[in-house]
């Protein structure tokens, strides 16, 4: 099988103050095709590849932390999370992981998210979400678990839209929403499963900065890691850390309970009801 996982090597200088020489050595061959990792002059570039909307599936979500764990093996300082599906940042969860699973997979692939949020929120590198495209859901809390958001202009919407489903977001994707817009804008939001685009989403501080097209984007994506990765590293994480690290801890000292959580809620005969007929909404579009 081709590998897409894409791997450019150049002579980077550091970017970083503090740093040695930023090398990145991705062993490409045991990586996933699912994401795409590319190497720049001292940070990476991970892209979601899992046509046509890089749902979160089980090996979508290992992918991720797998391609995170590599990154942070070779001692790189920060990275660009994007996609490499035009138009789809990310649909968010696999929703047929959901419905009508195996309880073992079920618990295998929500105690895999919470691997990826709490490597991802919890970064020692700096990262920027260059979000290329719609973001509903999971998608949103990958983009939220970076440091920056840099949005592309045009129909795509971002949010936490689990109401809409007639599920609920966990509490640490409701902690990771109040860290980022603040508590009234979750609240709200959180109920209503508000979508919002990208210039309502700049308004309430959801994303950073709108540009009107990818190659802009990518350009001011590029740009703002850069700033970052400027502040001496350990100053910055902790820093970070002030903000976030007890939404990390309440999940690490929690995960049991929130997986029992999960499978309980997720598989109740009226979730069952509301994903089944979810899914049908989305195929009988096309
Ligand atoms: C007491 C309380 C305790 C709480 C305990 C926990 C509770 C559980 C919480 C679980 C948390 C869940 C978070 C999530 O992420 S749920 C997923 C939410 N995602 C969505 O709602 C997005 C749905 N998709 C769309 O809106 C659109 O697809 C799109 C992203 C806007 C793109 O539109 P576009 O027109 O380009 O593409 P299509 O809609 O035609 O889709 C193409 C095919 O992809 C399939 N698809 C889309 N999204 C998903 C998905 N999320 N999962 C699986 N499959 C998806 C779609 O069906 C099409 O398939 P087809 O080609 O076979 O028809």
């Amino acid at each position: 099988m081709m590998s897409l996982v894409t791997f450019t090597r150049n002579n980077a200088l550091p970017l970083l103050r503090t740093s040695i020489t930023v090398r990145i050595q991705l062993n490409s061959a045991s990586l996933s095709s699912l994401v795409r990792l590319e190497e720049k002059q001292g940070y990476a570039v991970v892209a979601m590849h899992k046509p046509p909307v890089n749902s979160l599936s089980l090996e979508m979500i290992q992918a991720l932390s797998e391609s995170l764990s590599e990154l942070e093996k070779n001692k790189c300082k920060g990275f660009i999370l994007t996609s490499a599906c035009p138009g789809i940042f990310s649909a968010g969860l696999d929703i047929r992981e959901m419905y009508q699973p195996t309880e073992e997979r079920l618990k295998e692939f929500w105690s895999s998210l919470q691997t990826l949020w709490l490597q991802l929120y919890g970064s020692k590198m700096a990262s920027v979400a260059l979000i290329n495209g719609h973001a509903p859901a999971g998608g949103c809390l990958l983009a939220m678990c970076c440091d920056s958001r840099i949005m592309v202009n045009g129909k795509s919407k971002i949010g936490l839209n689990e109401t809409k489903l007639g599920i609920v977001a966990p509490f640490w994707f409701k902690d990771t929403f109040v860290n980022t817009i603040g508590v009234r804008q979750s609240e709200r939001a959180l109920q209503l499963g508000s979508l919002f685009t990208p210039d309502e989403a700049l308004k309430i501080g959801l994303v950073d900065r709108v540009l009107p097209d990818p190659e802009a984007a990518t350009a001011v994506a590029e740009s703002e890691l850069k700033e970052f990765l400027q502040i001496p590293a350990m100053a910055r994480y902790l820093s970070k850390m002030r903000i976030r690290e007890a939404a990390l801890k309440d999940l690490l000292e929690n995960r049991e309970k929130d997986l029992n959580t999960f499978v309980n809620f997720a598989t109740t005969d009226a979730v069952q009801k509301g994903l089944g007929i979810y899914l049908q909404s989305l195929a009988k579009k096309n």
